[in-house]
Parts: C-alpha cells; sequence; structure tokens
C-alpha cells in the first residue's frame, strides 16, 4: 500500500460517501428547519368582520367589529373598525310608519357594503338590538312593535351578510354585555387587574353592572359568567324610564301634577333650566310615553310655557322625587324595591354619562363636591350667554345638560349611593383602545362565542422565540458538522507521519 492509499484509509473525510452523508445530514436539518418556519408562520393576516345594529331609544348606531381569523380567541382582538350612525330618530319613532323603520337603516348598511371586503359578506354575521324605546313600544303597542321589528328584518334580509336577528334584548343583557365590553376592552379577563363595573345612561334606560362579591338577593339581578377560566358573578339592574329622555318626562309630569287642576295657563319654572329659557312644549310631549301614568288627562292637546330658572340645588330636589325610596323588601335597596349590594371597585361610565360630563368638562379628577359646584354655576347661566358660547351645539342638547348633569349626579349619588370615593373611582369614557363603549361588542363575542369559558392554550413559545431557536439549533449543528470536517480531515498521528 502506497502512502497516498494508506492516508486515505486512516481519514474518513477522504471517503467521499462519509462527506455526503454529512452534507446530506446539514442539508435536511435545514430544510427541515425551514418547512418548520414556513408551517407555523401565521398566515398571511386574514380578517373577520361582524355587524351590531344597536337600535336604541334616540338612534340607531350600525358597528363593524373586525378580528383576526386565526386568533377569535384570544381577549383584546376583537376591535371597532366602523361605526354608522343611522340619520333621524330610533327606530321605535316609526311605530305609526314601520316601512320607514327598514327603510333609515340604507345608508349605513351601504357602507357596511363597502367597509367590508367582498369576499367576507357572506360569512359576517349582522344582528339588530333594540333597547329601551322598543321595550317601551312594546308595552304600548306589540302590534307596532313587531311591524317595527319585521320591517328591520326584511330590510336587513336583502344584504349580502349573513342575517342573524332582529329582537329587543333584555335590559339584563344589556347591562352584562356592557360589562363584558368594557372588561374585554381593557383585557381585565385575563390580567389580575379586576374587573370595572359598568354604567351606561340611554335616552330611555340605564343600566348598572358590577361584580358585588356579595350575595345577590334578587334572582333577576343576577348573572353568573365562566370567563377566560374565571367565574364572574355580577349584580345588573336596567331601570326602564330612568335614561335621560324620560326621567325628563318624569321629572316634569312631577312638577306640572300639582298646577294641573289649578290654573288654565300652565307656566312652569323648572330650576333645571336656564335663566331666561323660555319655551312652549305640548303637554302631550311629556304624557306619551308610558312612562309617564296621565297619558289621558284632559290637558293633552294643549300646551304650557317651560321656563327656566337656573337653580342647581332645587334642581337636585326635583329630580329626587322621581326616585321612590319609601320601601324595599330586601336588606337594601338603590330605589324603586330594586335590591343593591353596595358598589364596590373601579366603574366606567359610558353613553350620555360621556356626552354629559364631557361637555360638561366635568371629569372624576374633580371631587364630587367641585364637580356640583362646576355644575351649579353652569345652571345658572343665562340661556342667551349659553348659545353665544355654543353656537355649534344643539339648542335641545344645550338647553338639557343642566338637568342631565344634575340627574347623572343624583343617580350615582342618591340612587346608587356613590360615596366621594366611589365617584373618584368612576371614569366616564366614550371608547377603550379606539372601540365605543356599549353592549353591542359583548352581544356579538357572546353569539359568535369569541369568549372561551376556559384560557385558550397558549404555546409553549411565542412564534418568534420558536423561530429563532430552530435557527440558532440548527447553526449550531452546522457549526458542529463543519468543526467535526475540519477536525477529521486535518491528518493527525501516525497517517500525518508517514506522509512526512
Ligand atoms: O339605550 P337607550 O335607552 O335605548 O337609548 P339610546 O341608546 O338611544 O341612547 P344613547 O346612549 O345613544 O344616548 C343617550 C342620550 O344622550 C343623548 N345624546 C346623544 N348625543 C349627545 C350629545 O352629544 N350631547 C348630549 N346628549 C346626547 C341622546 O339623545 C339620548 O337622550
Ligand atoms: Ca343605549
Amino acid at each position: 500500500m502506497d502512502e497516498q492509499q494508506e492516508m486515505k484509509v486512516k481519514n474518513p473525510w477522504h471517503r467521499p460517501h462519509i462527506f455526503l452523508v454529512a452534507f446530506g445530514i446539514s442539508v435536511g436539518i435545514i430544510i427541515m428547519v425551514a418547512i418548520a418556519v414556513v408551517q407555523n408562520k401565521p398566515l398571511h393576516q386574514k380578517y373577520k368582520y361582524g355587524i351590531v345594529l344597536d337600535a336604541g331609544s334616540s338612534h340607531t348606531s350600525v358597528y363593524i367589529y373586525e378580528w383576526p381569523a386565526e386568533k377569535e380567541n384570544n381577549t383584546g382582538m376583537v376591535r371597532q373598525k366602523h361605526a354608522c350612525s343611522v340619520k333621524g330618530k330610533g327606530i321605535s319613532s316609526y311605530s305609526g310608519t314601520p316601512e320607514k323603520a327598514g327603510e333609515s337603516l340604507k345608508e349605513c348598511m351601504d357602507e357596511a357594503k363597502k367597509t367590508i371586503p367582498k369576499q367576507r359578506h357572506q360569512e359576517t354575521p349582522v344582528y339588530l338590538g333594540a333597547t329601551a324605546g322598543m321595550r317601551l313600544l312594546k308595552m304600548d303597542n306589540d302590534i307596532a312593535s313587531e311591524k317595527v321589528l319585521a320591517s328591520v328584518e326584511t330590510s336587513l334580509q336583502t344584504y349580502p351578510f349573513s342575517y342573524q336577528g332582529a329582537r329587543i334584548i333584555t335590559g339584563q343583557e344589556e347591562g352584562a354585555f356592557g360589562w363584558i365590553t368594557v372588561n374585554y376592552l381593557s383585557e381585565n379577563f385575563i390580567t389580575a387587574s379586576g374587573t370595572v363595573g359598568a354604567l351606561d345612561l340611554g335616552g330611555a334606560s340605564t343600566q348598572i353592572t358590577f361584580v358585588s362579591g356579595q350575595e345577590v338577593e334578587s334572582l333577576d339581578n343576577s348573572i353568573d359568567f365562566r370567563l377566560y377560566g374565571n367565574d364572574y358573578r355580577l349584580y345588573t339592574h336596567s331601570f326602564l324610564c330612568y335614561g335621560k329622555d324620560q326621567v325628563l318626562k318624569l321629572s316634569l309630569e312631577q312638577q306640572i301634577k300639582p298646577k294641573l287642576d289649578v290654573t288654565d295657563n300652565i307656566i312652569l319654572e323648572d330650576p333645571c333650566f336656564h335663566p331666561g329659557y323660555e319655551m312652549n312644549k305640548s303637554f302631550q310631549s311629556v304624557f306619551d310615553s308610558p312612562c309617564v301614568k296621565m297619558v289621558t288627562h284632559s290637558k293633552t292637546g294643549q300646551t304650557f310655557k317651560h321656563k327656566g330658572i337656573g337653580d342647581w340645588k332645587k334642581c337636585q330636589e326635583a329630580i329626587t322625587k322621581v326616585f321612590n325610596t319609601s320601601y324595599c323588601r330586601y336588606s337594601r335597596c338603590s330605589f324603586n324595591d330594586v335590591f343593591q349590594p353596595p358598589v364596590k371597585g373601579r366603574f366606567g361610565a359610558f353613553s350620555a354619562y360621556y356626552f354629559v360630563m364631557n361637555f360638561l368638562n366635568v371629569t372624576t379628577d374633580n371631587s364630587l363636591d367641585d364637580a356640583k359646584k362646576k355644575l351649579g354655576s353652569y345652571c345658572t347661566t343665562h340661556w342667551n350667554t349659553l348659545k353665544q358660547k355654543h353656537p355649534g351645539v344643539k339648542e335641545k342638547y344645550l338647553s338639557e345638560y343642566c338637568f342631565s348633569g344634575t340627574y347623572i349626579i343624583t343617580l350615582l349619588e342618591d340612587g346608587y349611593k356613590f360615596t366621594p370615593e366611589d365617584w373618584k373611582n368612576t371614569n366616564f369614557i366614550r371608547t377603550i383602545k379606539d372601540s365605543e363603549a356599549g353592549w353591542t361588542l359583548g352581544y356579538m363575542l357572546n353569539l359568535t362565542n369569541m369568549i372561551p369559558a376556559e384560557a385558550p392554550d397558549t404555546p409553549l413559545l411565542p412564534f418568534g422565540g420558536y423561530v429563532s431557536l430552530m435557527l440558532v439549533l440548527s447553526l449550531l449543528i452546522f457549526v458542529c458538522l463543519i468543526l467535526g470536517y475540519i477536525f477529521f480531515r486535518r491528518p493527525s498521528g501516525p497517517a500525518h507521519k508517514e506522509i512526512i
């Protein structure tokens, strides 16, 4: 055997098949890693959509929600993509012309068609939930409420989306889904930060919902949820007729009542309206609701003079009269014989709570006393001064902020028994992370099963970590092979000597 041949026998790397095997293994590993990376890479982000129509007493809003297709069950993934405010009043105002209720939705639904990519239309669910305005219409005129619902149903079915129904939701649902929305958007279900209570003030009803930790003495006010592996027992109540429009009617009724049989030309001097404010109003405009019981009074066709005197203290006294606190069959009540445990924790207050307090520039940075002082000075401002100061604001809203602000403080303090400390723990909010606070998101999450009872399994490593780990490992194997190759190739021992 010559020297050359002997060296080839002793150095295995000089056998081409061994080198080929090593090379094959390296290429194999690289291919495996590449496949694993491609296989586990998040798909090109595909979005899913859902549409919820909030048919409120004062107006209808159409919300479009969007979420990444493969992350349905992760909390905080669904966000509001678009909102459209339907022109005109709420659907319950179409009781006399039900076909117009459906027509009113057209503009916003056409907008939804443009906002959602065409290929997703068919799989996009559409829900319509009607609240207190329709509850009141149903009480007043069941047939008319059915016709209005049928009209919006027919209209929604003409769209290419997946129609899932139009119904009047219950007050409990309205409260509970508002609570879910606020806590979902704040990611409170997956962090240990605890939950926040939800306060919603609409035109015709108002909701309070929170985790109390105390026994809920009335079944109607108790809702249990299991979300992301945690159990929640909620206290919730919806006060029909205690939205800000209906409460204004109640308050006017209270003030008009003693004058009705005394004089023909009624002048109502209202402490909740500004000095200089004077408006002729029909009794009909006050008595046209099932919340106000004097519908058949003989003066229904006539008018009265509504005159502001701007006195916050007296306004509060007048508003207190709409809460009945004379009777409570439970260990404790808010008002009207409704059970309520003591309020607890932080609260998010939205809808009219926000509209009103935001306009009045009263936030909970102010102490409750400061807020009252601010409101007091706003209420005494002359009506003409206000109109000059806020030329862009709807006169109806402008004239009612004193009443609404006073109602909000009275409802919280006297109704729900908020202490100055609870007031500090309350935030007036419109949106959380650009999605509006309200019941609609919670309603959709629930109906599409997007809030699991148990926490979803999370992968051991996030995607980025997984890729990095695979790259480092394959690099390590590759470097080992190269080193091995260099080591074995270097002639050593006797073979080396023999060459020399
Ligand atoms: O929940 P329900 O009772 O069915 O009523 P809604 O859903 O129609 O009620 P909203 O929260 O939309 O509005 C609550 C009230 O606030 C009024 N509102 C809306 N925008 C406002 C603004 O900018 N300033 C003052 N009030 C406003 C509206 O007319 C209602 O009386
Ligand atoms: Ca509402």
